[in-house]
């Protein structure tokens, strides 16, 4: 799934009026129809409702809606914010529909003298501004959503919670932007909903299907997608009926160090259960014992070392590498990873202390083969690439990373951004807070070295597996809770998120 940005959507929107047989007043009602429908659906029967509407086609979807909720009963109040001298010629139509029923209550807020009374109790439909913001707010129209924001109502923003840039192309004061309880956007997700830092600002989103035409979506231009079920499952391979474990190729899992071997015994298990043919586990000898008897299945080749990696024996039997789980920042071991990174040929996936090494050892970074998966959550990657002070600049910084070592960069969070050495960015859709929970990234790393094994393209293999590891986590949280998901538990449900990707 496409995401485009705000001018991109306004391309596509114009296609359709052009090709198809609405206009733009028809796709408004089309727009505000499918709103109406959502809220139908959930306010509760007696609830008053304040519409406030700006200027533009956002405020003309608020209008229709207005009209729309009025023609079903409920009391709706309407205030119109004109931030412009210009209206939308499709507003005013909207609002000239809406002003012709009658008892229609319809003001025009020229001050703070006129603002609407919110009670607790209405429910808001936030229709100021959506997808045309291009600035900050500024003046009246602040007042308003601070007035909005103090108010205690159920805010339901239409298309973009008004104040936030659909691109996140300019950092928001959080002040200065409505806090939804509800967005409600029509036909693609956006892309500032996807920052941490934007939650408080959309609250629950959802996306309206507003049949805007499908070839202008499928040849609009963008580096952004979301990874959807299907995708993911188009990238699954399907194993022969003579297959043998040679074929699920051979991976070698590096990791741990006194005090974390759990770490490199949840990504080995995570890794086997991921359909890798051999694993072989090298980690510090006093955790040899640990390893043999909660993952059987594994090899092991311990350290010289008791408490942590100092240097590991690459041959060509791998074929793929896995670093960094519990691995500790020894300088022994930073000597261990440059000799790692000098000599291996396979593919590799670099995780956790792996990343936090080549952090305090720039020179690293030069040694990375082209295509090697890296996985930072936010504070590695900050670590990696310098601080960042907002999600969008993250992302950049990512993107940039990613091109620059010719890498793929898979930057973990809620929506996990798996971005390719062309700066190419997939958002994972799957996954719950329940994850926040330590050791899943390293189940995370498990898979994907797995995945590389069985010779998936890297890109791929960061595609999949972070869509299965979230789908895990979803199944996991739906059968039992958020809270009681542990990084073990995850494990136990890859089995079921894998039999959802296989084709019935
Ligand atoms: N495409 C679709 O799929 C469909 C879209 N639809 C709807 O249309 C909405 C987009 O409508 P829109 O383009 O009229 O923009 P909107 O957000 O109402 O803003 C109006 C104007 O405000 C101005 N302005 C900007 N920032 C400002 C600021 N800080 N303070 C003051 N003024 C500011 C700026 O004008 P400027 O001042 O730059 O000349 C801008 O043009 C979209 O979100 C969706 O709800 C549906 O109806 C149908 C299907
Ligand atoms: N709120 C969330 N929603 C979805 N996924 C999450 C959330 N929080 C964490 N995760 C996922 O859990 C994993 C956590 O990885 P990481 O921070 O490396 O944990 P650890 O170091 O404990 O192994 C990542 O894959 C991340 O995407
Ligand atoms: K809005």
């Amino acid at each position: 799934m496409k995401i485009l940005s705000a001018n991109a959507i306004r391309k596509v929107d114009a296609y359709t009026i052009e090709h198809e047989p609405v206009s733009d007043y028809g796709l408004m009602q089309r727009a505000a129809g499918a709103l109406t429908e959502w809220l139908l659906e959930r306010i509760p029967s007696g609830t008053h409702v304040v519409v406030l509407a700006g200027s533009g086609n956002n405020g003309g979807d608020a209008l229709v809606a207005a009209r729309l909720l009025m023609l079903s009963g409920f009391s709706v109040s309407t205030y119109c914010c004109h931030h412009q001298v210009t209206v939308s010629p499709t507003c005013i139509i909207a609002k000239d529909a809406l002003l012709a029923i009658p008892d229609a209550d319809c003001k025009e807020v020229a001050g703070r003298d006129f603002f609407p009374r919110i009670e607790s109790t209405d429910w808001v439909i936030d229709g100021l501004f959506g997808s045309g913001l291009n600035r900050p707010l500024q003046g009246l129209a602040v007042d308003c959503v601070q007035l909005v924001n103090r108010s205690g109502a159920t805010v339901v923003a239409i298309d973009v919670p008004s104040g936030l840039p659909t691109d996140g192309d300019f950092v928001v004061d959080p002040e200065l932007c409505i806090h939804a309880t509800y967005t409600l956007t029509f036909q693609l997700p956006k892309l500032s909903f996807l920052f941490a830092e934007h939650e408080l600002l959309t609250g629950e989103w959802s996306v309206l299907d507003i049949g805007l035409n499908r070839n202008a979506i499928e040849n609009a231009e963008t580096s952004f997608h979301m990874i959807t079920h299907d995708d993911a499952a188009a990238l699954l391979h399907q194993r022969a009926k003579f297959a043998h474990k040679g074929h699920f190729g051979h991976a070698l899992m590096i990791g741990g160090s006194r005090g974390k071997i759990g770490a490199v015994v949840l990504a080995s298990r995570a890794c086997l259960h991921s359909g890798v043919g051999l694993l072989s586990v090298h980690l510090p000898q006093g955790g040899e014992l640990v390893l043999h008897t909660a993952v059987p299945e594994a090899m092991v080749e311990a350290d010289q070392n008791e408490k942590y990696v100092t240097h590991v024996e690459i041959s060509g039997k791998h074929n793929a590498v896995g670093i960094g789980c519990g691995l500790g920042t020894h300088p022994q071991t930073a000597k261990a990873l440059e000799d790692i990174l000098t000599r291996a040929i396979c593919p590799m996936v670099i995780d956790a202390d792996a990343l936090n090494l080549i952090a305090t050892h720039p020179e690293l970074k030069s040694l990375l083969s082209a295509n090697t998966i890296v996985t930072p959550h936010p504070v590695e990657f900050d670590r990696l690439a310098g601080k960042s002070s907002s999600g969008a600049e993250r992302l950049e910084n990512a993107r940039q990373w990613a091109v620059d070592h010719q890498c793929v960069v898979v930057l973990k969070g809620a929506y996990t951004a798996v971005i390719n050495a062309l700066g190419e960015v997939w958002f994972n859709s799957t996954g719950n807070p329940g994850m926040a929970t330590a050791g899943s990234g390293d189940v995370l790393t498990g898979i994907l070295l797995a995945l590389l094994a069985q010779d998936y393209d890297p890109f791929d293999a960061a595609r999949l597996g972070v869509y299965l590891h979230g789908l895990a986590g979803d199944l996991a949280s739906n059968a039992t809770s958020q809270e009681f998901l542990t990084a073990g538990v995850l494990i136990d449900f890859l089995g079921s998120a894998f039999k959802k990707m296989q084709k019935e």
